[in-house]
């Protein structure tokens, strides 16, 4: 089995950036699981393609049924990733890559069975982060507040070791080759 990737790093660290580059330059070679999620759509977001819209409701019920390989809470909303969305990757022949939080990394990593590689993707510093997440202008003042709040947690987390590649998104392009040459080492 292809091993999954699994990219996590701080929220406005780039990682939706690269991957849709990725995505472009390879149209045929990888697959994104799409995430359910209980949050609403931000403009332009299409319901099944970024993200399964789903309610509360029935989040919870799927949790019961074990339907999830990771799910956290994070900023007042349920993400989560089914292992329906992954096998569907998987079936279609291409390699899948999870863009998740740390919550979900750790679960993927310790809970499973998936053997995925594993990539985190930081900010050049914190202030950068700030200034890409207000630059994007998807935020209110208190999401960026919590978002550079969970930064910091992450960051911590990803000195422990537990990545087996940081990634530093300083120049675009320089961060994209090396992301490129992590994926193809195997
Ligand atoms: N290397 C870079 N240099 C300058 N700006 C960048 C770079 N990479 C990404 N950005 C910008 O930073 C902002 C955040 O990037 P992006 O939305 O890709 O982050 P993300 O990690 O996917 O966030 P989230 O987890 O919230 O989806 C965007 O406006 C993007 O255009």
């Amino acid at each position: 089995m292809t091993r999954p990737i699994v990219l996590s790093g701080p929220s406005g660290s780039g990682k939706s950036t690269l991957l849709k580059r990725l995505f472009a330059e390879f149209p045929n070679k990888f697959g994104f699981s799409v995430s359910s999620t209980t949050r609403s759509p931000r403009p332009g977001e299409i319901d099944g393609k970024d993200y399964d819209f789903i309610t509360v409701d029935r989040f919870k019920e799927m949790i019961k049924n074990k339907e999830f390989v990771e799910w956290a809470q994070f900023s007042g909303n349920y993400y989560g990733t089914t292992v329906k969305s992954v096998k569907k990757v998987a079936d279609a022949g291409k390699i899948c890559i999870l863009d998740i939080e740390m919550q979900g990394m750790k679960a993927v990593k310790f809970e499973t069975d998936l053997n995925a590689r594993f990539l985190f993707v930081a900010p050049p510093s914190m202030e950068n982060l700030e200034k890409r997440l207000r630059g994007r202008g998807t935020e209110t003042e208190e999401s960026i507040a919590k978002r550079l709040e969970t930064a910091k947690a992450e960051m911590e987390y990803a000195k422990t070791g537990a990545h087996d590649k940081i990634l530093v998104n300083d120049d675009l392009n320089k961060a994209y080759e090396e992301l490129k040459a992590f994926i193809f080492s195997e």
